[in-house]
């Protein structure tokens, strides 16, 4: 049997004499559904409680039932192994880490990889080595990889040519190995396999896998007879996480059992002078997984996720790791001098100030918080029936395969027909394809192309037509569930924002966050933008900010506008600049503004995915040229990123004179720290009394001040900090005055204006071929209430969707294109339920979605029919409700049950003021 409960007390190991000798046990305390009970876990199992910790959960798999002296309890049988917190999903490469040195692990962890030769040149090799194996030509792959690789290559200053030869040199021992034989008729492979096991708590991609044994590429050399240990470790991991899933596929099929080999293959060994070096020269190296090792694996993962409970620091006399020999020695020292903590290697340096300390420990809480929290929604990938995550919109289940094929640039395009079923995922996102079953099943990562595509097939059933959903995969899959893919990147590159600015940042920089300095301006007197004060002083402030500026921008201010006009003066003195957003389409907003403006000297880095059409020809490709393309980024006036890019290896290699980050108000502290980290001054551009950042574990975050209050942007902190150091825009050009006045008059302290008479005046007949007569009456108002009764149901209103459906037909017989009207919902389910019931071409989605953007006519529907739903997201943050209210031009309809809305005093007050004129 399983058995699963939350530690009370972990106990201590003692020694017993059995009747197979001496034998070390522990008998913690565990608390389960049917009460508590101790486990006694015996051998090395025991060592388990010594960083056990009340709280933690503890699994134990084939435990026995005992009694002793009349209490029931349990013990650990020869099959058992024991998981500390298998929630907490370990990576396979951190096992691995943490058994070469715990600290290895936790500065990987902080400083992130990189840009380097042998990191840059392994990620070729492994491409290669997956080429290979899918049969593909030795010398065209190698010259794609390279040439794929261009951008790295080119920062780095390395020659195409000797790269390539380097990288001939590894893949001659892939290829050399495939054709010796040891891959013969019966042999079946596949490359880069996504496991994860809900058991052991593990994740990780095995290179490849043959006849269902784990197969290793390591571009290194060894010369020993056996594996390296740490390699043999991630080796094992993957057979671990295969045992669990119970072979692979069909025609993978092991033998039955777990996988009992594992091959290294180490590349290198192929380049080696045969004269010069000794030992066993083959590169491929088999090594047999037994139980024991299995065990390793098993006990080095809950060490990890044990220190991981309370976000704990490794020391390094967690392992007996030789420092002596280790090329992180001296980062080693650095990061514990600085950081004041305890290291096996010792310490160099004088520590950071106490704030800075503090500052680090409580945000480094924070952000592993968030991990733990995609964590746990990685967990629902198996706590959730598929049912389940269908209705939270985590999953589109119950997909059709409608085709596969394998595209120009090696990926496979996989089809399915969907039913047009809402989820959390979006184009352009990454998510987790399968056939059905994501975790014991096959899954691949998948890039999601596109969501309600027309079929391929002309076949088109009577109602609602069948839509197709199209993703790219390294893999083909029987695409039949695409589930939400939770990621802890946003985690680590928090991470290295934090640990950059902190450990390697400016003095200064660090004065002016920490609260020791003011910022400073030189005065600037030149005019930028004649026609609006606000927006001409925030383009000086932005200029003559020695530190940083700051500039607030309630919606439709012209922040876009700001932006690029401040580039422009930027780029005009001379100076490089770094613009970044939260998001893509913000980021390339910003570059259409510069473009207008008629500027265009600027570089885009993203992906082909995330990158705008127009903005496509800017965007830098990271194929290529190595030379042309380094200097193509390195002479750019104006690089753009999103700021999450702004944290890659190639954009960690850059830097500028000032950062001009848009939407700060939406990034979490250390989120915006990855883009100024990359800049001598910064500007922040925002509006906290619009959306915050988004933190997934904002609820247990608030009480606990030794952890960092993520979702307080680093705009908010210093405008409050540094009112001085900002600028307010106060006319807005997208409202008809009655539109905009509540909004005005709760958040703005009523500063915020139309830009002009036209923009106030504006009303529905004033856009082409509509005649404002047209519409009915009621209709005729710029802001109007449309009381509905609604329906019950929780998160969905059938009523407020259908009385929408019919209001959308009042404005289109008007004349109103549907493309110029939106819907915005509170929740997902009833943007399914509105987008069902209204005519195609109108946007529909929820307040987060429409942050940016703006329509001519906007419809609201509220959901509240009882005064207990005003919980919803629309409603929990006055900022969700303010963005809903500031999206519409010239038409505002608010549809909602006027009796609930009235409960609440902020609410009773939009009713208001939408009911009378
Ligand atoms: N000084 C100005 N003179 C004339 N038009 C302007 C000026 N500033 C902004 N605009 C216009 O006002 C509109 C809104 O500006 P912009 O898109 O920059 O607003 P924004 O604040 O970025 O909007 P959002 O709130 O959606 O982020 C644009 O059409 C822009 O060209």
């Amino acid at each position: 049997m399983q058995l699963r409960g939350t530690v009370v007390s972990p106990g201590e190991t003692r020694t017993v004499s059995t009747r197979h000798g001496e034998r070390d046990l522990a008998e913690p305390l565990i608390r389960t559904a049917d009460g508590e009970f101790s486990v006694t876990l015996w051998g090395k199992w025991a060592e388990t409680v010594e960083y056990l910790q009340s709280g933690m959960e503890l699994v134990v798999t084939d435990a026995e039932e005992t009694e002793w002296q009349g209490e029931r309890g349990f013990a650990t049988t020869r099959e058992s192994y024991v998981i500390v917190e298998p929630g907490f999903l370990v990576n396979v490469t951190d096992v691995r880490s943490w058994v070469q040195c715990p600290r290895m692990y936790y500065l990987n962890k902080l400083s992130g990889v990189p840009l380097n030769y042998p990191v840059v040149k392994g990620t070729i090799v492994h491409e290669v080595f997956g080429d290979l194996l899918r049969g593909a030509d030795f010398e065209a792959a190698i010259d794609d990889r390279v040439e794929e690789a261009g951008l790295e290559l080119g920062l780095l200053d390395r020659d195409p040519e000797a790269v390539r030869e380097d990288v001939r040199q590894n893949a001659r021992a892939i290829d050399g190995w495939l054709s010796q034989g040891t891959l013969n008729a019966e042999d079946s492979w596949r490359s880069e396999y996504t496991l994860i096991s809900e058991r052991f708590g593990i994740k990780g991609r095995a290179d490849a896998l043959r006849r269902g044994m784990p197969v290793e590429l390591k571009t290194g050399k060894n010369t020993n007879r056996e594996p390296r240990f740490p390699d043999k470790i991630q080796a094992a991991c993957y057979a671990l996480l295969l045992e669990e899933q119970g072979g692979v596929s069909d025609e993978l099929e092991t033998d039955g059992g777990a996988p009992d080999t594992g091959t290294l293959l180490y590349t290198k060994n192929t380049a080696l002078d045969r004269t010069e070096e000794a030992g066993d020269l083959s590169p491929a190296k088999e090594f047999s997984i037994g139980r024991g090792l299995l065990e390793f694996v098993v006990r080095t993962r809950n060490e990890i996720a044990a220190m991981e409970f309370d976000s704990g620091v490794p020391t390094g006399y967690e392992s007996n790791a030789k420092c002596e020999y280790c090329f992180e020695r001296d980062t080693c020292m650095v990061v514990s001098g600085r950081l004041d903590q305890e290291s096996k290697a010792g310490q160099i340096g004088s520590a950071l100030p106490e704030r800075e300390r503090e500052y680090f420990d409580r945000t480094y809480r924070a952000i592993e918080r968030e991990r733990r929290a995609a964590h746990r929604e990685y967990a629902k990938l198996w706590e959730q029936s598929a049912r389940e995550r269908a209705e939270d919109d985590r999953a589109l289940i119950g997909l059709e395969p409608a085709g596969e094929e394998l595209r120009e640039d090696g990926r496979w395009e996989l089809r399915a027909r969907y039913d047009g079923a809402v989820s959390k995922i979006r184009e352009g996102d990454v998510a987790l394809a399968s056939d059905g079953d994501p975790i014991n099943g096959h899954a691949e990562l998948a890039r999601v192309e596109r969501l309600g595509a027309e079929p391929r097939s002309a076949e088109k059933s009577s109602g609602q037509s069948p839509r197709d959903i199209v993703v790219s995969t390294d893999e083909p899959v029987a695409l039949k569930r695409l589930d939400v893919y939770p990621s802890d990147m946003s985690a680590s590159g928090m991470l290295t924002a934090l640990h950059d600015a902190l450990l390697k940042g400016e003095q200064r920089r660090k004065e002016l966050l920490f609260g020791d300095a003011s910022p400073e301006f030189e005065t600037v007197d030149e005019e930028f933008i004649p026609n609006n004060a606000a927006q001409n002083e925030a383009v000086s402030r932005a200029i003559a900010a020695e530190d940083f500026a700051l500039i607030h921008g309630p919606p439709g201010t012209g922040k876009t506008y700001t932006i690029a006009r401040a580039i422009r003066a930027l780029v005009e003195r001379g100076e490089r600049v770094l613009l970044s957003a939260f998001t893509n389409r913000a980021v390339d907003n910003a570059l259409e503004a510069l473009s207008d403006q008629g500027f265009t000297d600027f570089v885009r880095v993203g992906t082909e995915h995330g990158v705008r059409e127009d903005m496509q020809p800017y965007r830098l490709d990271s194929r290529g040229d190595p030379e042309e393309l380094a200097r193509t980024l390195r002479e750019a006036p104006v690089v753009a990123s999103t700021t999450s890019s702004c944290g890659s290896r190639v954009m960690r290699e850059q830097s500028f004179d000032v950062a001009l980050v848009d939407e700060a108000s939406q990034l979490t502290e250390p989120a915006t720290l990855a883009a100024i980290n990359r800049a001598k001054r910064f500007v922040l551009v925002g509006d906290h009394h619009q959306l915050p950042p988004v933190v997934q574990s904002e609820d247990e975050a608030s009480e606990d001040d030794t952890v960092a209050d993520l979702s307080r942007s680093l705009f908010e902190r210093l405008i409050d900090e540094h009112p001085d150091a900002g600028v307010m825009l106060e006319r807005q050009y997208r409202m008809a005055q009655r539109i905009q006045a509540f909004s005005s008059r709760e958040f703005y302290d009523g500063k915020l204006r139309p830009a002009t008479g036209t923009v106030a005046a504006q009303r529905i007949g004033d856009l082409e071929g509509i005649s404002g007569d047209a519409l009915p009456e009621k209709l005729r108002d710029s802001v109007v209430f449309v009381d509905c009764a609604g329906d019950d149901a929780a998160h969905t209103d059938g009523e407020e969707a259908a009385r929408i459906a019919e209001l959308v037909e009042r404005f289109v017989e008007a004349g109103v294109a549907p493309g110029d009207i939106g819907v915005i919902a509170p929740f997902r389910a009833q943007v399914a339920t509105v987008s069902r019931a209204i005519r195609d071409g109108v946007a529909v989605d929820t307040v987060d979605r429409f942050q940016g953007s703006s329509k001519e006519v906007i419809l609201v529907s509220f959901v509240a029919t009882t005064p207990a739903d005003l919980e919803g997201p629309i409603f929990d943050d006055y900022r969700r409700l303010n963005v809903a209210l500031t999206r519409a031009k010239k038409s505002l309809v608010l549809v909602g049950t006027r009796a609930a809305l009235e409960v609440d005093p902020l609410y009773a007050s939009v009713v208001d003021w939408a009911t009378d004129p």
